[in-house]
């Protein structure tokens, strides 16, 4: 049997190129970033139209990040986005047309943060700009025309970081998010899930970049097992906000993110857990290119004002 026609038919040429791209890992870091960034613009369709975009200055202790409201219908509540890119790559310009589809879809604002990214900024800068620009966006709410609810959301690192935050706040009894939209996040390291062992060549997202991505985020072995770096790790799992995981079935990532939505579960936490079959690492921003991809992030997107 081909376990590639199992795939999702629209991946099979992003599958193909990424094959043919060879051993990222050795590309300098930074020239990576330019690469991967550039051909995510490039790739770009049609933008999505949408009625209002504004950006923002998040001025925080010693750093200011960037941010980017996309509303299409006035709305009263708000969930802060935290893109993908291993920690390494991603920025609100990449993230620009698949926020403009989340937040026609959803209808709530979307709010995209720019975070500091590694290797020059290791573990816990990223997860330091996502906690507090949640919290400066919380308390200044009105400023950003938000009445409502805030949640967070991410996909893959970013997923990570929105996970991250939530343990924060609940440890830190500190304002918490309404709800977690995680679309399949780096959750812990791991060598030995099945996911893990099926799915670590040939479906885009390698285990060797898995390695490489959690290399360059982490400063030293022992971030590996802080719950906020790997939120998998956490001892407790109760009183966090509802979930709404999205997993991939061709993803080295699911298993572990099918394992969080148990422990979510075991601990009393709401957690759905969304299983896109014939999905790969990354199906959430491909929307443009797999009908698939595109109808679970809208059928996510829908559910989102149930939680705010
Ligand atoms: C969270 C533990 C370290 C780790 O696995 O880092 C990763 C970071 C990002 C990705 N990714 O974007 O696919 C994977 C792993």
């Amino acid at each position: 049997m081909n376990l590639m026609n199992m795939v999702d038919p629209d991946f099979n040429s992003l599958i193909e190129l990424s094959k043919s791209a060879g051993d990222m890992t050795k590309i300098e870091p930074a020239m990576l970033r330019n690469f991967l960034d550039e051909s995510s613009l490039s790739s770009r369709g049609k933008p999505v139209e949408i009625k209002e975009t504004k950006d923002y200055k998040i001025k925080l202790d010693g750093r200011t990040l960037n941010a980017r409201m996309y509303d299409n219908n006035n709305a009263k509540s708000a969930i802060l986005y935290y893109h993908g890119g291993g920690f390494l790559f991603g920025n609100i310009e990449t993230y620009d047309n698949y926020c403009r589809f989340l937040a026609k879809e959803s209808w709530v604002k979307i709010i995209s943060i720019e975070y500091r990214l590694a290797p020059e900024h290791k573990f816990p800068d990223a997860f330091n700009d996502a906690y507090d620009s949640f919290h400066y966006i919380a308390k200044k709410k009105k400023d950003f025309g938000i009445e409502g609810r805030i949640g967070v959301a991410g996909d893959s690192a970013g997923a990570n970081l929105a996970a991250a935050l939530c343990l924060k706040c609940r440890d830190g009894k500190t304002e918490m998010p309404a709800v977690q939209v995680l679309f399949y996040p780096s959750l812990a390291p791991d060598n030995f899930s099945r996911s893990f062992i099926e799915y670590s060549d040939n479906y885009v997202l390698t285990g060797k970049m898995i390695r490489y991505f959690g290399n360059m985020y982490s400063k030293n072995m022992q971030d590996l097992i802080n719950p906020y770096f790997s939120p998998l790790v956490a001892d407790d799992f109760s009183n966090l906000p509802p979930a709404i995981m999205v997993t991939n079935e061709y993803d080295p990532l699911r298993d572990p993110e099918e394992t969080y939505v148990k422990k979510l579960r075991e601990a009393g936490v709401r957690a759905v857990g969304i299983r896109g079959i014939g999905m790969i690492h990354g199906s959430a921003t491909d929307f443009e290119v797999s009908d698939g991809a595109r109808n679970i992030v809208k059928m996510v997107a829908r559910i989102i004002p149930d939680y705010l």
